[in-house]
């Protein structure tokens, strides 16, 4: 049976970690980006990583970085995963995967204009430009680039793309059942729908939020 892996977005503080780890998270993530309320510096997040058993992938989101930024950042956390979720073109990705040898993901940010078509044409790009490329995540597009807890229309979501797709905008634990029912996408991530406030996590929602994907799973 396919299980939905799910990640845990936008931690800062270590009894968020135990919360998505004890809750079964798959992969947790740290907002490398100075404008978003979820920032950590490399420091913060290295001692939060320090705190992650083994098997649950540490994943670094970066918005339009260099590779000298992702470089330093990976000089004190030893993140497995890159997640590009700016403007970063297939070229960026690659060469910025390949100076630090690590796997990525890029967001592919959907608006009213994109189409199904656009989301295959993306995930072509990508894939043929890396071979550290893993998938596309996809989410909302908004101003702030992400974490805006907006959905966007998954019906935009070609079939034969959804079982390699990380979703996320929006998810909640009121609508973890619908989307993984509706969209089957290899993964969910979230922020702001397990939070109390922006960067702050909430254990109940987090556990809340998984129990809805696994129940999802089986039905
Ligand atoms: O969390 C942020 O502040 C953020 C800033 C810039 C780019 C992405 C950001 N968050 C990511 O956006 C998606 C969806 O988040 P949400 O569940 O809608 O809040 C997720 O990957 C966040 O980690």
């Amino acid at each position: 049976m396919h299980r939905t892996r799910i990640k845990i977005c936008g931690l800062t503080r270590a009894e968020d970690v135990a919360a998505a780890v004890a809750a079964g998270a798959d992969a947790i993530g740290f907002v490398f980006y100075d404008k978003s309320p979820r920032y950590v510096t490399a420091s913060a997040a290295a001692e939060l990583i320090r705190t992650v058993p083994p098997f649950i992938s540490t994943v670094g989101l970066f918005v339009n970085a260099s590779a000298e930024e992702v470089s330093a950042v990976l000089e004190r956390a030893p993140l497995s995963l890159l997640q590009f979720h700016g403007d970063e073109t297939p070229e960026h990705c690659a060469a910025i995967a390949q100076a630090v040898k690590r796997p990525f993901m890029r967001a592919a940010r959907i608006g009213s204009s994109t189409t199904p078509e656009d989301l295959i044409k993306w995930e072509q790009d990508y894939r043929s430009a890396s071979p550290f490329f893993t998938g596309l995540l996809l989410d909302t597009l908004v101003e702030q680039y992400g974490g805006s807890g907006k959905v966007f229309d998954w019906s935009l979501i070609p079939k034969e793309l959804a079982p390699r797709v990380v979703l996320s905008g929006g998810l909640s634990v009121q609508n973890a059942t619908d989307a993984v029912q509706r969209v089957r996408p290899h993964a969910v991530d979230i922020s702001s729908g397990v939070e109390q406030a922006k960067g702050i996590k909430d254990a109940a929602k987090i556990a809340a939020f998984i129990s809805a994907v696994y129940l999802a799973d089986k039905t």
